[in-house]
């Protein structure tokens, strides 16, 4: 069996605050966007080993046990039978973007041996499973626009269509860790719900919605910072950093014409 996890983007972030256990509470509102991996299960009878593990694409330079494909797949196999099965991974999201690449592929990989192996398992146990595989994971289970409070992990459904915009994504040759992200924040609670300001027009969105993690990663990256700036100049409705960086989107009311470095990743697409 086949899927396509595909990564999502963060319309605005607010980091509300700091958790004793060291993670934050957040606002955000995650948006799916068709940009895909592709994963395959293939049962394998005569397999000795639980499962074989190939990939190609983008080099993700982990061992097979620390792709979070294997650890979906043990955290399932913890809880459920599963017989020895092949899984190739065919990477094309960039990772380190704040698109949630790694968190969609875990999550699919659950979806997909549930369906594979027809598991007596709810959509809620999935989430739970999820969740304890990232923080951006349980969303992926859903997959559908929402509006995400929590650690990013409680989700409410939100109606957001953008079928009329084209998207345009920048990923610059640009790790940025997550956790130092966290770091470079000072909380502060938001004075108005990201669900109420979505429903304000895309083009007035730049004025009230942002991303809490931009200015200081822009202070360390300006490189990033530009890229919004010259979505803005090509005609962008709306442009902001996805979750911590380092990739950018536009949306768009005409297909754009960019002119970015090549050491970026543009992708372009009409939603
Ligand atoms: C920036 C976002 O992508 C926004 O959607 C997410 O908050 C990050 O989610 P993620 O990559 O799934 O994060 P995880 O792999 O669970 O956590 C990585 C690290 O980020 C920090 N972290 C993550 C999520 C959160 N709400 N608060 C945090 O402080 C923690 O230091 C954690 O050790
Ligand atoms: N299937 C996978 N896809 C991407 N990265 C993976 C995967 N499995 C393990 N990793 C490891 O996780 C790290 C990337 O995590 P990171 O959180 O930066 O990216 P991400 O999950 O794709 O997206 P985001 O930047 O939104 O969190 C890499 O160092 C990589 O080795």
């Amino acid at each position: 069996m086949i899927c396509y996890p595909n990564a999502k983007i963060n319309i605005g972030l607010n980091v509300v605050e700091k958790r004793p256990d060291g993670y934050h509470n957040l606002e955000t509102i995650f948006f799916p966007i068709p940009l895909t991996d592709a994963l395959e299960t293939v049962h394998n009878p005569e397999s000795k080993e639980p499962y074989l593990f190939s990939s190609s694409g983008i080099d993700i330079d982990a061992k097979p046990e620390e792709n979070i494909c294997i650890k979906a797949f043990e955290l399932l196999k913890a809880n459920y039978e599963l017989p020895p099965v092949n899984i190739h991974l065919h990477k094309m999201i960039p990772f380190g973007a704040g698109l949630g690449g790694g968190s969609a592929d875990g999550a699919f990989m659950l979806n997909l041996l549930k369906k594979e192996f027809e598991l007596d398992v709810t959509e809620e146990e999935l989430q739970e499973l999820a969740a304890q595989l990232g923080a951006d994971c349980a969303f992926f289970i859903k997959n559908k626009p929402s509006y995400a409070t929590g650690i990013g992990n409680i989700l409410q459904d939100v109606e957001l269509d953008l079928s009329d915009y084209y998207i345009a994504l920048i990923k610059p040759p640009i790790h940025v860790s997550t956790p130092d992200a966290y770091r470079g924040i000072t909380p502060t609670p938001s004075s108005h719900s990201l669900t109420e300001l979505i429903q304000l027009p895309v083009e007035q969105w730049k004025h009230h919605i942002k991303n809490d993690f931009e200015q200081s990663v822009f202070a360390k990256y300006p490189e990033i910072g530009k890229i919004k700036m010259e979505l803005y100049e090509a005609g962008a409705s709306y442009a902001c950093m996805s979750g911590s960086g380092s990739s950018v989107f536009g949306l768009f009311k005409t297909e754009p014409s960019l002119n970015m470095p090549p050491s970026c990743f543009t992708w372009i697409k009409k939603l």
